[in-house]
């Protein structure tokens, strides 16, 4: 079968790969409520059409924080692409470029951060986790602005990474090709050790990452770097708010794809309050259980700038490397033209509140 919608890349990606890497990928925190909400979420909301409206040309183009996009569409943040196909970063930096979208690299990519800006030919971004250890954060920091990264995005929801059952239950640890190596190796030392019954990225986590921080700390950071930081994590109109009054430069409405906190809302159904809580002065963006163009055009509806895709873009690398990566991105935009033609809405500035419907409610047991 060959692949036309990203469900089919799903089930392509589920049988290439190993049955502990696509629990990895796949998998969520706890019950997998939130992961399984993230979707549904999306499913229950109907759409409003307009007619006779002109949409022979329906334009995607926009931009962000400076930087010219092909349509509101980025790369999620995501470590050790090189677990699920050799390509790893640069297949799947390589394959934004090619579809105009946001790349953002993670912190634990496992490619050469300057080799990602080397192939990057859009904006790129690199992702934070903030480590005990500042220095380490501060000398990457200081990389990514010499390579040319445009933003920086601190995840904020992963004081410690959660427990995810899959990972506990197939003993997931990562293998040699797949290593953060923009990271101190001493720091990353315990992150691939395996010990029966536990997840070593989990465990990694708690010797390595700051659950200490508050919102005072985000000025020892934008005091030593110029890059404009943006906040991933952030679900509630108070945090929303906070972040507005420490002067971040953006939020990325996160819920981390169903894989920290299990029991909160899709993130579909948080934007709404943060959109409102921030009230234009900045970009939001959000994540999590975007599959399709309606997908995203509910998203921007709603008040979103931009929406970034996960494991959709691993599920292409992983069946076909960067053309599969890239295939996945450019369907969603097409599929986003295509329902932005059929809502008769053809501009993004036409999409608001009006296409959305009210949600059939049954939603989060599929
Ligand atoms: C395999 C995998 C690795 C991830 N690694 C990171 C990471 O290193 N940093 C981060 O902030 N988020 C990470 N995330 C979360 C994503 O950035 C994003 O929030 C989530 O995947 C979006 O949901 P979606 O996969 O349903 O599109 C990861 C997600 C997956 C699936
Ligand atoms: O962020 C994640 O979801 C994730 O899988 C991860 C990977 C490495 C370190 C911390 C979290």
């Amino acid at each position: 079968m060959k692949p036309l919608r990203v469900p089919d890349y799903a089930d392509l990606a589920r049988s290439c790969l190993a049955a502990d890497v696509a629990g990895y990928l796949n998998g969520g925190a706890g019950a997998e409520w939130t992961l399984r909400a993230n979707e549904s979420a999306y499913s229950a909301i109907p759409l409003r059409p307009r007619v006779l409206t002109d949409v022979e040309r329906c334009a995607t183009a926009t931009t962000l924080l400076g930087a010219d996009l092909a349509a509101p569409i980025g790369v999620a943040p995501m470590a050790y692409h090189r677990l699920f196909h050799p390509d790893g970063e640069i297949g799947t930096v390589r394959a934004a470029g090619a579809a105009g979208a946001l790349f953002v690299a993670s912190m634990f990519a496992s490619t050469d951060l300057a080799e990602i800006a080397a192939a990057a030919t859009g904006p790129l971004w690199l992702q934070l986790y903030w480590l005990r250890d500042r220095g380490a954060v501060l000398e990457l920091v200081g990389r990514a602005a010499e390579a040319g990264y445009g933003a920086l995005a601190l995840t904020v929801d992963t004081p410690r990474v959660a427990r995810r059952y899959r990972d506990l239950r197939s003993g997931f640890t990562l293998p040699a090709h797949a290593r953060a190596v923009n990271v101190d190796a001493a720091l990353m030392a315990t992150s691939h050790v395996a010990e029966a019954g536990t997840s070593a990225i989990e465990r990694h986590s708690l010797e390595r990452f700051d659950p200490r921080i508050t919102w005072a700390d985000l000025a020892w950071l934008r005091e030593r770097t110029a890059l404009p930081l943006v906040l991933k994590g952030i679900l509630t109109a108070e945090d929303a708010e906070l972040a507005v009054r420490h002067g971040v430069d953006g939020i990325i409405v996160s819920n981390h794809g169903g894989r920290q906190l299990d029991g909160v809302p899709a993130t579909i159904d948080a934007l709404p309050e943060v959109v409102d809580a921030v009230g234009g002065g900045l970009p939001v963006l959000v994540d999590g259980g975007v599959r399709t163009g309606s997908d995203v055009l509910k998203a921007l509806a709603v008040g979103a700038d931009t929406v970034l895709v996960g494991r959709p873009v691993l599920w292409g690398l992983a069946h076909a490397g960067t053309e599969g990566a890239q295939d996945v991105l450019q369907t969603l935009r097409e599929e986003l033209e295509e329902a932005m033609a059929l809502t008769g809405r053809p501009t993004l500035a036409h999409l608001d509140r009006s296409v959305l419907g009210t949600p059939n409610r049954t939603p989060y047991h599929h």
